[in-house]
């Protein structure tokens, strides 16, 4: 979870999608992260030998509709129509409604071509491999050329990829042995390319490969065939090839036999090591092993909003931002990004590796605004408790504090010890963090509308906060999921009876 605020600038061109059947094909059950998408406005660039079935891309006749051949069998989209403004925009706009907020906005972005990050499956055989998503409810990879959602060059580095594994005799995973090669790849696109005009930054994207390598590292057996592989990848898709469309590759180690996709091993191989992005205003660099938005463009949009949320004035022009995350790897990452940060930017910027969920009150305490972008299954019972129950803080916080962050020396707990020992305290200007203030604002991103409902409704229960604004985003387009923004104030003091455990509410509601 972090806790962060962006300044945000350069909006990027929405697209609006009005003719909208009314037929509705959805398969019955959504799977989790997705990808979608059609008939792309720019041409896509030559990818390497792919033979592509014509029936793939036929003309369409109805706007925002996913024509994908693949729709069926791959489990990515659940959605065929109306890809600008799914079904589940109503019942997001319902429900705000329903907690006091009738202007909910809903904005889409790229229909198609949208997706800059795919984990895929690799399996088959060395002469016919198969890289892709699972078909719906079983582990059976499906091939998905020419994928509508992914962005071009993830497709061609696919395809690339498959040349690689039949040349040199790689062997894709068999996951009913635990045996062979080459288990999964993640493949993140990066436009950050300054040298190009803004306008073709996006299409010209390149990207950087990680190969989840069945082995326990680089010395193991079949360690040459994954060096061979990379210089392969290189030779055929790096700068100094026809097409350049590879970044870099990565080797992540993996031998486990459980469903977990990356093991903790990371080994840069070739290319650039760095992966920037520019999204936000800000350019930030990111890690393979890190969490990165699928859709970047719609994440500009989004930061767009949140930066409106985040009021100027004493609180911000003070700048301070403290970033809690539980994955340590972010770390390198969050120094680079801040050392790039412009020097106007006068602020006080920290990054924490903890869990948000151990002693929550320490990382809300002290900030006017906090911000939470849970993962799917939203808020953690603990964190949610702490919100919940902020107004009991108050008079805590006036009285001779006792706050957490405030017990420096007498701190016994090993994960607090070991969370302060991991932190990096960056260009602290100007030091405006009083442990004893709480906040005024919590904005909360969300990407999965079931559990935000419940957190809200827990929210709103005790009257601590009440809803300001929500916005909606098109971040998974051919999906039955949206992206919330929801911004929350701070009511004043109201009665303190009746204290309840959020985690025993969380169950009821
Ligand atoms: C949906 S991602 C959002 C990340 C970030 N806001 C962004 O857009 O790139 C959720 C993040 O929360 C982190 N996370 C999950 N559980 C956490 C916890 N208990 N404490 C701290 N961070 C956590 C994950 O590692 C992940 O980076």
């Amino acid at each position: 979870m972090h806790l962060c605020l962006s300044s945000v600038h350069s909006p990027a061109p929405l697209i609006t999608c009005h003719a909208s059947p009314s037929v509705v094909r959805s398969r019955t059950s959504p799977l989790s992260p997705p990808p979608a998408p059609s008939p792309s406005p720019t041409p896509t660039p030559p990818l390497p030998s792919l033979t592509l079935n014509p029936s793939s891309t036929p003309p369409s006749p109805i706007p925002c509709a996913l024509h994908c051949p693949h729709f069926q069998s791959c489990s990515g989209c659940t959605h065929e129509f109306n890809l600008h403004r799914p079904a589940i925009v109503d019942e997001a706009t319902d429900f705000f409604k329903s907690v006091g907020v009738s202007d909910f906005t809903f904005d889409s972005c790229k229909l198609w071509e949208w997706r800059c990050r795919a984990k895929l499956a690799v399996r088959g055989s060395s002469a016919n491999p198969v890289i892709g998503l699972y078909e719906e409810g079983t582990h059976n990879a499906v091939d998905i050329p020419y994928c509508k959602a992914h962005h071009p060059n993830i497709n061609a580095a696919v395809e690339l990829l498959k040349e690689g594994i039949r040349e040199l005799n790689i062997e894709p995973y068999d996951e009913d042995e635990g045996t062979a090669d080459l288990r999964y790849v993640q493949m993140a696109v990066t436009t950050y390319n300054t040298s190009l005009p803004a306008s073709q930054r996006y299409r010209n994207g390149i990207v950087q490969v990680s190969l989840v390598w069945n082995s326990r590292n680089e010395s193991s057996p079949n360690a040459k065939k994954l060096l061979d592989l990379a210089n392969f990848l290189w030779r055929k898709g790096g700068p100094r090839s026809n097409a350049h469309l590879i970044h870099s590759v990565w080797a992540n180690f993996q031998t486990s036999t459980n469903n977990i996709i990356f093991g903790n091993r990371w080994r840069h191989l070739i290319g650039e090591r760095e992966f920037w992005e520019n999204v936000g205003g800000i350019d930030f660099s990111l890690d393979p092993s890190s969490f990165g938005q699928a859709n970047t463009r719609a994440f500009n949009i989004l930061l767009q909003k949140l930066q409106k949320c985040v009021p100027y004035g004493s609180s911000v022009a003070d700048l301070s931002v403290k970033c809690v995350e539980i994955n340590k790897e972010s770390k390198l990452s969050f120094e680079k990004t801040v050392d790039r940060l412009p020097n106007f930017v006068d602020s006080s910027i920290s990054w924490h590796h903890a869990d948000t969920s151990k002693e929550p009150l320490s990382w809300i305490m002290g900030s006017d605004v906090v911000v939470v972008d849970p993962p799917r299954k939203g808020l953690d019972p603990s964190l949610l408790d702490a919100l919940h129950n902020i107004s009991s803080m108050e008079h805590k916080a006036k009285s001779p504090p006792e706050s957490p962050t405030t017990k420096v020396k007498d701190e016994k707990r090993p994960w607090i010890l070991r969370a302060r020992e991991a932190s990096v305290q960056i260009r602290s200007k100007t030091t405006s963090n009083d442990s004893k203030t709480l906040p005024q604002i919590l904005i909360y991103i969300s990407c999965g509308l079931e559990s935000f409902k419940e957190d809200c409704k827990l929210l709103l229960s005790r009257k601590a906060w009440h809803l300001e604004k929500a916005y909606g985003f098109n971040f998974f387009p051919g999906t039955h999921s949206i992206e919330i923004l929801a911004v929350f104030k701070r009511n004043k003091r109201v009665g303190l009876k009746k204290k309840k455990s959020a985690k025993k509410k969380k169950k009821i509601l």
